[in-house]
């Protein structure tokens, strides 16, 4: 099996929903391949019923973007599809056309590591509608997954205090790749390393780990397995104590620990991977305090997440560094974040672009139509407000009202004279020329740092946080409105 190399080292251009090729053939054959179009990408809901959300995934993007090409394999495969009655699905003089179609879209998006809300676009891209239509798979597969993983490690890391959390999630995550992302959104979101080797290797995470039940249990005493791990790693030991009685373990581990201080090393620390992890990290804290070892760590895991770390804290237990993998990589409780990607406005024949609106019976669900950007507000370093606006509206310095896109009775007066602004879509890249430089994994992550610091606590809290106010800009909100009704038939001015 040449799995990963069939796999990554290929075109990912079919790496789309067959809709989207149905769809592109239709546009082409239709004449409308080229015409300019705008599509957002958005979520309605912050995951985790949580009060905020963090955005991944660019760097994959912009990749992706730079690639897009319809290799001469894809081709062929395209090439060899049938319909029912047995012909070909795709006109070959369409699939030459893929096949010398080159990405030349326009791609705004917010950076990694920024603190994101609903309803704002996290990426807009502006170009031939055929081309946009093909991103809308892949963009989402992307951006989906990284964002709801950082937001996931970012919550486990606001639980966890500032103390170190270790990603321990390879051997539960989905599949190789799904690993391999969440290990690097859990870096984003705040985690302080990773143990899947092959992260560290491709994206620069740190690699750290202690030894499993397995070592233990390959030996006939637990001392004669701690004394074997010193041997080969003595700077490095932290011991797992509970494979058979976890106070006795530690007994050991102080034994283990005070023959390596003979020889000069010191321990580092112990891992507690079952039972009351209150009861035994007080009960070993107790011990290795006595023992003279009050800076020897206690690691814990066994299936851990923000909620039972933030029980942990309430109980004070004694825990010092968090090994979480299962439920950060698989985003438990909640296995998808459900963004999505609508367009928003199409260029017609005078050159000018039309807003598009789509209706639904749930006013969360009817799109936010024109070409917009989004504004941060902040006052003294604390943000205070987004306002989603229409990209050519002149912004009065000196008052506007924002309007929840949901309820149009909330609003909020923002008064952008006294506040620092933050522009959140930067351009990535222009008439298909990328025009962003990544800052690298490590900026990304202290931009997340920053980003989360910038927000009331109120709105990082895991129980019914503060809503964070997210508006649109009063123009905005009418020319929606307008739509809205012009959509259903009824006349905009009866509303007033
Ligand atoms: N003091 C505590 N308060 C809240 N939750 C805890 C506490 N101690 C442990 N937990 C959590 O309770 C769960 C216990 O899991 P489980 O019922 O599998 O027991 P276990 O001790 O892991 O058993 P095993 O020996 O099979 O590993 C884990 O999710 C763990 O993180
Ligand atoms: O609990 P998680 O957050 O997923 O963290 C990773 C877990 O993986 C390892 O054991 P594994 O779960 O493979 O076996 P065990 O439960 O029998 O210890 C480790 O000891 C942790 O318990
Ligand atoms: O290094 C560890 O302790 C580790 C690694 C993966 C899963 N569980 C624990
Ligand atoms: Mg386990």
């Amino acid at each position: 099996m040449k799995i990963t190399k069939d796999l990554y080292q290929g075109s990912l251009a079919l790496l789309t929903d067959f809709y989207q090729l149905t769809m592109a053939y239709a546009y082409w054959k239709s004449g409308k391949a080229e015409q300019e179009a705008v599509f957002n990408l958005f979520f309605r809901k912050h995951p985790f019923q949580g009060g905020f959300t963090l955005a991944a995934g660019l760097d994959y993007v912009v990749d992706y973007c730079k690639n897009f090409k319809f290799g001469s394999e894809d081709i062929d495969y395209l090439a060899a599809m049938k319909n029912q009655e047995g012909e070909l699905l795709f006109d070959p003089e369409f699939l030459k056309y893929l096949s010398n179609m080159k990405f030349s879209c326009d791609i705004d998006a917010v950076e990694e590591g920024t603190v994101v809300f609903p309803n704002a676009p996290m990426i807009r891209v502006k170009g031939p509608l055929i081309q946009c239509q093909l991103l809308e798979t892949p963009l989402l597969n992307i951006f989906n997954f990284q964002t709801l993983i950082a937001t996931k490690a970012a919550r486990i890391n606001l639980a966890a205090k500032g103390d170190p959390v270790l990603e321990f999630g390879l051997r539960r995550a989905q599949g190789i790749d799904g690993a391999l992302a969440a290990s690097r959104a859990s870096y984003i979101g705040g985690c302080s390393s990773t143990s899947n080797v092959m992260a560290g290797k491709l994206f620069g995470i740190p690699v750290s780990g202690t030894h499993a039940h397995s070592w233990i249990m390959s030996f006939e005493t637990e001392m004669e397995a701690f004394e074997a791990y010193a041997n080969a790693f003595p700077d490095r030991c932290i011991f797992l104590v509970d494979t058979y009685d976890t106070i006795t373990g530690v007994k050991n581990a102080i034994k283990v620990g005070k023959a390596l201080r003979k020889q000069g090393k010191e321990m580092l620390g112990i891992r507690i991977d079952s039972g009351d992890l209150a009861y035994y990290s007080n009960k070993a804290r107790e011990m290795l305090d006595e023992a003279g070892f009050p800076d020897a760590k206690i690691v814990a895991s066994n299936d851990l997440d923000e909620h039972i770390i933030t029980s942990l804290k309430g109980q004070e237990a004694s825990i010092n560094v968090w090994g979480v993998g299962t439920k950060l990589v698989t985003a438990f409780d909640q296995p998808a974040l459900g963004a999505v990607y609508k367009l928003s406005a199409i260029r017609i024949e005078n050159g000018t672009y039309v807003p598009k609106i789509k209706i639904s019976q749930q006013s969360l669900k009817i799109n936010v139509p024109g070409i917009h950007n989004v504004k941060r507000y902040y006052s003294k370093g604390k943000a205070v407000a987004d306002m989603i606006y229409l990209e050519d509206q002149e912004i009065n310095p000196k008052g506007l009202v924002i309007i929840d896109p949901i309820d149009s009775t909330r609003r909020k007066r923002i008064m952008p004279y006294f506040y620092q602004e933050e522009e959140l879509l930067q351009p990535i890249f222009r008439k298909g020329k990328q025009v962003y430089k990544s800052p690298g994994l490590e900026r990304i992550r202290q931009r997340a740092k920053e980003q989360l610091e910038s927000f009331d606590k109120t709105h990082k809290r895991m129980v019914n946080p503060h809503l964070y106010p997210v508006g649109l800009e009063e123009n905005l909100h009418h020319l929606r409105t307008e739509l809205v009704l012009k959509a259903q038939q009824l006349d905009p001015k009866d509303e007033k």
